[in-house]
């Protein structure tokens, strides 16, 4: 552990002094129960950042003496021994992996950014004592993900609602808001007709006005998700479940499908992955290093244009063999334009329905985020040809457009699955409308 530690964690305190200097003036009740409730899960979460770290060095036979002369003393006293310990001595090389990735999961200090993501989840109905570093990090990195496309959207949305009620003119400055991020034409007509009836049944102020756009945000993009009667997409235990990855070149299929395989291990199932691009020149090794970060074995053929359907044909056979429960299949970049591609994808679907007609096949369209309106397009032809049942949205973080979710939603008629949001294997997670939504539309 660097020396240069424990001054940080100084740092920590004191902008969280400030931060409640600064905050406890201006407060409502709401806002204050909000800040409390970040403060006692900043508090845990450190704690229990502290006990892994405690467990690690004592774990560690080199350190003995440190935790026999620390058996007795508080954990700020064991914090700082720790903190000032020379790693390179105690601990081995998986130990430090481990450490650092302790060190690197996400808690930061207490600011803003700590308190928008805690007050998202305490409105989720949490306890401060449930949540994981896991739970903050992820928030965070979906809030800064969609700072772009907030940015000229809420800063100006908030300009036009001002503080007055909302009147018609303004609507018709947020229907231009809303096109302008690619929330596209149906999802945006709909939600300014809901916000007209409204207006013509009472006076809305602008923090009125704020909350129902996000309920109708909400709305349009459940109304997929609850058509497909399942709340969240999960492979069903004990049964063959069969994922396919479609989408045009380079959208994050590849990403994705190492991404699920990791989720799907950490949930508990049993995984296994189909290296089916083989149209790509190095897609078969690049699904292969996937395979190995997430501890999921791969059924490839690493001849050049070996016949996708054979090598699904192999990986069912073992899948069934070995009592797989979730087969991810990587499939060929398509243009929607290149019929021998569409073709081959519906050769795999027959392979399926022939050798595996129990399984449940989800057909899943990745779309990258930045494409915005064009995603829209691709998702349009897409579920024409390719028997979709869901969306993945991928580089969520640093789009412009992450609008295109609500397009997709209510014009293509599909349930958003999982989004992504990062390079890194647990950059993935279910699609969560109600999360999607707050950092969409984060004012802080
Ligand atoms: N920033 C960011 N990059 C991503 C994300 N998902 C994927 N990528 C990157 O996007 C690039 C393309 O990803 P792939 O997974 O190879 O895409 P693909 O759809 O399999 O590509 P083809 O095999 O050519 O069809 C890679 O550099 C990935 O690291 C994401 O959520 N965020």
């Amino acid at each position: 552990m660097s020396s240069d530690e424990l001054p940080n964690n100084q740092n920590a305190l004191s902008s969280k002094e400030t931060i409640e200097e600064n905050q406890s003036d201006n407060l409502n009740l709401e806002e204050q129960e909000s800040l409390d409730w970040a403060k006692q899960a900043f508090e845990k979460l450190k704690q229990k950042q502290l006990e892994k770290k405690e467990a690690l060095f004592k774990e560690s036979n080199s350190l003995a003496q440190v935790t026999e002369e620390t058996q007795e003393t508080n954990n700020l006293q064991l914090k700082n021994k720790i903190n000032n310990v020379d790693k390179d001595d105690c601990l081995n090389d998986s130990s430090k992996d481990i450490l650092k990735d302790i060190e690197d999961s996400g808690l930061g200090e207490f600011d803003d950014s700590f308190t928008w993501s805690a007050g998202v989840l305490a409105a989720q109905g949490k306890e401060p004592d449930s949540i994981s570093l896991e739970d903050i990090d992820w928030l965070k990195r979906l809030r800064q993900g969609l700072e772009k496309t907030r940015k000229g959207f809420v800063t100006d949305l908030l300009e036009k609602f001002g503080d007055d009620p909302l009147t018609p003119e303004v609507l018709d400055d947020l229907e231009a808001l809303l096109l302008r991020a690619d929330v596209g034409v149906n999802a945006t007509d709909q939600i300014i007709t809901a916000l007209r009836r409204r207006l013509n049944e009472e006076v809305l102020d602008s923090k009125e006005g704020f909350r129902f756009l996000k309920q109708q945000l909400c709305q349009i993009v459940n109304k997929p998700i609850k058509n497909s009667n399942q709340e969240v997409l999960a492979p069903k235990h004990k049964s063959l479940n069969i994922w396919l990855l479609v989408g045009v070149n380079g959208v994050g299929k590849t990403t994705t499908l190492g991404k699920l395989a990791h989720l799907a291990l950490r949930s508990g199932y049993t995984a296994l992955i189909a290296a089916a691009d083989t149209f790509r020149a190095a897609a078969v090794q690049q699904v292969q290093i996937w395979g190995r970060r997430s501890g999921v074995s791969v059924i490839a053929n690493e001849t050049p244009n070996a016949d996708p359907a054979a090598i699904v044909f192999d990986a069912i056979g073992a899948a069934k063999s070995k009592e797989i429960e979730l087969l991810l299949v990587d499939t060929a970049g398509r243009l929607q334009t290149k019929n021998n591609l569409m073709e081959e994808l519906a050769k795999i679907r027959r392979i399926i329905d022939r050798l595996a007609p129990e399984a449940i096949v989800e057909s899943l369209l990745v779309l990258d985020a930045s494409q915005g309106q064009n995603g829209l397009n691709q998702a349009m032809s897409f579920a024409e040809s390719a028997n979709l049942t869901g969306v993945v949205i991928t580089k969520l973080d640093g789009s412009s457009r992450g609008g295109v979710a609500f397009a997709v939603a209510s014009e293509a008629k599909l349930p958003i699955r999982f989004i992504g949001a990062g390079e890194r294997l647990q950059d993935l997670k279910p699609f969560n409308s109600f999360e999607f939504v707050e950092a969409l539309l984060a004012n802080r």
